[in-house]
């Protein structure tokens, strides 16, 4: 529909794994949801209009039991509560789930935790009782669990505490993954299954369900996840800083060894299961060492492995505050890719990985070395999104439109503001209710007339407790409440079904976040979605990222810790006319349909491939071979038409790189000159020069002592064509449309490093500016690691404040970086050449058309060569001449290559001379 179009993944693109993290499983094990069914039968699920109301009030008055166990067992809906509330160990939901790991089960859920704490209903406890949201999802059975010897039935059922958005995400590809293997753990304590039960489950699991259960002991799980993951990591993703009680917790938490041994154990059994060709897809914080644990079997060395984060990524000066920093940057750093939600957390990590491991963080990733060989980890900003097909099929359900009848006349003449939000403190529903109280005093008239609708995620425990909201929500309900009105109503997600859900966002007035932080927010994208035909506003904090993007500042935006800032925005969404909220939804809406589920996992696996396959090429020079000319010469002899490209700097001109040889003014080298024009002396031959040196004072030097060389200047900006029969030869400027205002700022960023960093120098150009920040001899030592630091600081201000608006690019070389605008290189400039109408052949025309063109395309001129041989140091385009019949390429660049052949640069005048001298 109006998704945009995605790559198609082959089997040999994603063959048997696409694993993912902790939370991965989409199942758990359950018994008897019978049972719990006819508990909920009473809920919001199955109840009749007119007990709606009601049973509303009863539940939302089940928010405080957390805060006091000791009156648990009289109250039913304190004793749900109670049991609900830690832990949400396993993360995937079934492919209806809403994308944020809502459940929509009527059941209750029995947390790992609880059974810990809980011994004498352990076993009960261990043993899932949650109910799949669908009733017509029949539970597996399968050989009893035998406990005190005792039998017990068990079955595999969808777990709901998961990260359901990556769940539909991967559902959404369908079959263009084509094989795929779930890792994770179950959402249940596992310690007293035994051998036959756990193969027993692990056969079932893999079999029916594409999943691999990693097995881990309930203590260690729950030090892991409970603690670790909850109480250090996730706050300090989220920017908490810690307070006086917890600081120990957060600097040292003995927790840690029990993430380290979780991350062990997911490590163990991927490497078990692994296949050649298999990519690993590890996804968020609980794994983060993960990717390092994997690398350091020999089996992975080479694997394609990405992690994605799904939650946010602070600032340098929240992350450095955990004691196991280093630890966590590094297991992170051997992947091939590391995704984030939004170029901030993208940011903040290259940052974080900068001042902490010392390591150079460019804009597009982090070059690591490892012993002497350099790595480069990438670094990409992959927004989640999600799946619009399904969720529109769902909408059409006819008990989402029963449901929307229903909460029609149930709130006939009343505004409805819905949530959905984890009860944490990062969440800010604290916050949101304070707002609400405040709207409400501030607007009498609103009262009464307005409803909050808030669904609640089950977090642990403490987090619960932290997130303080049951005072707040009983005193605004105590406040304004009447015999038939209660502004709040509170649910937890277990009492409200999916299609309850869909229904609520489609009848909403307004839906409201107010998280403190949070990675993305889909359900603000499910609600978008829900409001086609109604279009009422989105009132969003602008510390989530999905704010980030620009179709979500179509939103009403809020700063959450500014009650009365939200409390006008409620106001503003509550009586915004439909002209206006249609067209705000228009905006959010194409942002929904374009940033979907299916494009976030074509763009992850896809990237992750390719940072892949440059990595394992980068890495190993020795497997190229050298350029041979035994064979290459007589084929260059017997063809008719042949086309040179050769690269100036580097390959056939050793430029002296000491900073008075850059600053001596420009002398054409003779035997460069001399091996170009003999070259271009030979009517079989289109010689072309490719540099990235400037026109004025140097190429048109050489020009003029070449002239029957064809000129790509700067990179790519700038073409000198060859003179023909017809027309002389010129210069095409390429860029001249494009604005160079950016040069003046980015030479202003770079002086201020130049001050900084001794040696350095700016060189700007026409269209471009190189800074070379080391000019001294090249053997590494703190000089020059200082100054390659502050060429990667320099970078990130130049892409940070420039790029994005000016549409600009950052070339990182060894001791200098090129600044110019994306879209122009060497490929785009040799696209041309090749192109029919391109310089080569015919006057120019069309600029544009050939400007984007592909080498490697088409049925253009380059269908008549009979010789393509090209020598440099362009990595791109050497490997995209590959493509062409009767290419031959060889690299100078003396690093890992994608090219046919090597050529040490000391030896390629000689050596080509031998193929000049050819008659
Ligand atoms: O509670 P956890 O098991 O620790 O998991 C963390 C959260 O993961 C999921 O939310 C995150 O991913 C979403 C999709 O990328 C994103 O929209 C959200 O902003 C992230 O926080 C899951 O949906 C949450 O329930 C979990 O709390």
């Amino acid at each position: 529909e109006s998704n945009p179009p995605t790559p198609d993944i082959h089997a040999h693109d994603v063959p048997s794994l696409a694993k993912s993290g902790l939370s991965t499983s989409a199942f758990q094990i359950g018994d008897k949801p019978a049972a719990f069914r006819q508990r909920s039968g009473s809920g919001l699920g199955n109840a009749p209009l007119k007990s709606i109301v009601e049973d509303l009030k009863d539940k939302s008055r089940a928010i405080t039991p957390i805060a006091s166990p000791g009156s648990e067992s009289g109250n039913p809906f304190s004793r749900f509560a109670s049991i609900a509330s830690p832990g949400n160990l396993t993360p995937l939901n079934g492919a209806s789930t809403p994308a944020n790991g809502h459940n929509g089960h009527n059941g209750i859920t029995s947390p790992r935790k609880y059974q810990t704490t809980h011994p004498e209903i352990q076993f009960a406890a261990r043993i899932q009782r949650k109910q799949s949201r669908s009733s017509s999802r029949r539970p597996e059975r399968d050989s009893p669990i035998i406990n005190g010897g005792s039998y017990q039935p068990w079955h595999i059922e969808f777990n709901s505490h998961c990260n359901g958005g990556l769940k539909n995400a991967v559902d959404s590809v369908g079959d263009r993954l084509k094989q795929k293997l779930w890792v994770g753990t179950l959402g249940t304590g596992t310690d007293s299954f035994g051998e036959t039960v756990r193969s027993n489950i692990d056969e079932r699991m893999k079999e029916q369900h594409c999943s691999l259960p990693v097995w881990i002991p309930d203590d260690e799980f729950e030090s892991c996840y409970d603690e670790f993951c909850h109480q250090v990591l996730w706050p300090c993703l989220h920017y908490a800083v810690p307070d006086a009680p917890k600081t120990k917790l957060f600097y040292e938490s003995a927790s840690f060894k029990q993430y380290v041994s979780v991350n062990q154990r997911f490590a163990d059994a991927i490497i078990a299961n692994y296949q050649e060709g298999d990519i690993i897809w590890v996804n968020d914080y609980h794994l983060m060492l993960l990717p390092s644990l994997l690398r350091a079997s020999p089996l992975l060395s080479n694997a394609p492995i990405g992690f994605f984060l799904h939650v946010a990524f602070p600032s340098s000066e929240i992350f450095r505050c955990l004691s196991v920093r280093e630890s966590l940057l590094r297991g992170l750093l051997a992947a091939d890719l590391v995704g984030f939600q939004t170029v901030n957390y993208a940011r903040h990590f290259r940052q974080t990985v900068s001042r902490i491991l010392a390591l150079e963080a460019l804009p597009k990733g982090i070059q690591v070395e490892t012993g002497g060989t350099g790595r480069f980890v990438d670094v990409g900003v992959i927004p989640m999104g999600i799946d619009v097909n399904a969720l529109r099929e769902k909408k059409r359900e006819p008990d989402v439109s029963y449901w929307v009848q229903l909460l029609r006349q149930r709130y006939a003449g009343m505004k409805i503001v819905v949530g959905r939000d984890k009860l944490d403190e990062v969440q800010g529903v604290r916050h949101k209710i304070q707002a609400f109280e405040q709207f409400l005093d501030k607007h009498p008239e609103f009262q009464q007339k307005v409803v909050l609708i808030q669904v609640a995620l089950q977090t642990t425990e403490s987090n619960e407790l932290a997130g303080g909201v049951a005072d707040i929500v009983s005193r605004i309900n105590s406040r304004f409440s009447t015999l038939t009105y209660q502004p709040v109503v509170f649910l937890h997600t277990q009492e409200v079904t999916f299609s309850q859900y869909l229904a609520l966002l489609s009848v909403a007035d307004a839906f409201l976040v107010t998280s403190l932080r949070e990675g993305m927010a889909l359900r603000t994208h499910e609600f978008v979605e829900c409001q086609e035909g109604r279009h009422r506003p989105l009132i969003l904090s602008e510390f989530t990222g999905s704010y980030s993007y620009s179709g979500f500042r179509s939103c009403i935006a809020i700063n959450p810790y500014d009650s009365r800032g939200t409390a006008k925005a409620i106001y503003q969404a509550l009586t915004m006319s439909d002209e206006e909220a249609l067209s705000r939804w228009k905006d959010l809406h194409n942002h929904v349909v374009t940033q979907t589920a299916q494009t976030f996992v074509t763009s992850f696996l896809t990237r992750c491939l390719r940072a892949n396959t440059e990595h394992i090429i980068q890495s190993d020079l020795s497997v190229v071979p050298q350029l041979d000319t035994a064979s290459l010469l007589p084929r260059y002899k017997h063809s008719a038409k042949r086309l040179l490209l050769l690269d100036f700097e580097g390959a056939i001109w050793q430029r002296d790189m000491t900073r008075a040889g850059l600053l001596a003014p420009f002398e054409a080298p003779k035997e460069a000159l001399a091996l170009l024009n003999k070259f271009a002396e030979d009517p079989m031959n289109e010689v072309w020069l490719l540099s990235g040196l400037p026109v004025k004072g140097v190429m048109d030097k050489v020009a003029a002592e070449a002239p029957n060389v064809g000129i790509v200047a700067e990179n790519g900006c700038f073409i000198r064509t060859r003179p023909n029969r017809k027309e002389k030869a010129s210069w095409i400027n390429v860029v001249s449309n494009f604005n160079f205002t950016w040069k003046a700022s980015c030479v202003e960023i770079l002086n201020y490093f130049t001050e900084r960093t001794p040696g350095a120098f700016v060189e700007e150009r026409e269209a471009s500016v190189v800074w070379r920040f080391w000019t001294g001899p090249v053997t590494d030592c703190a000089d020059r690691q200082w100054a390659r630091r502050q060429a990667a600081e320099a970078q990130n201000h130049i892409f940070d404040s420039l790029g994005e608006r000016y549409g600009l690019r950052i070339i990182p070389g060894a001791n200098s970086f090129l600044v110019l605008p994306n879209n122009i290189s060497r490929s785009t400039a040799v696209g041309a050449i090749l192109h029919p109408g391109g310089p080569a052949h015919s006057p120019l025309s069309g600029r544009s058309v050939w400007m984007s063109h592909d080498p490697t395309e088409g049925d253009g001129v380059h269908d008549e060569l009979d010789f393509v041989f090209a020598v440099g140091g362009d990595e791109k385009l050497l490997r995209r001449l590959n493509d062409l019949d009767n290419a031959e390429t060889c690299s100078t660049s003396r690093k890992g290559t994608g090219a046919k052949w090597k050529l040490e640069p000391k030896d390629a005048i000689e050596v080509l001379s031998r193929f000049a001298n050819v008659r």
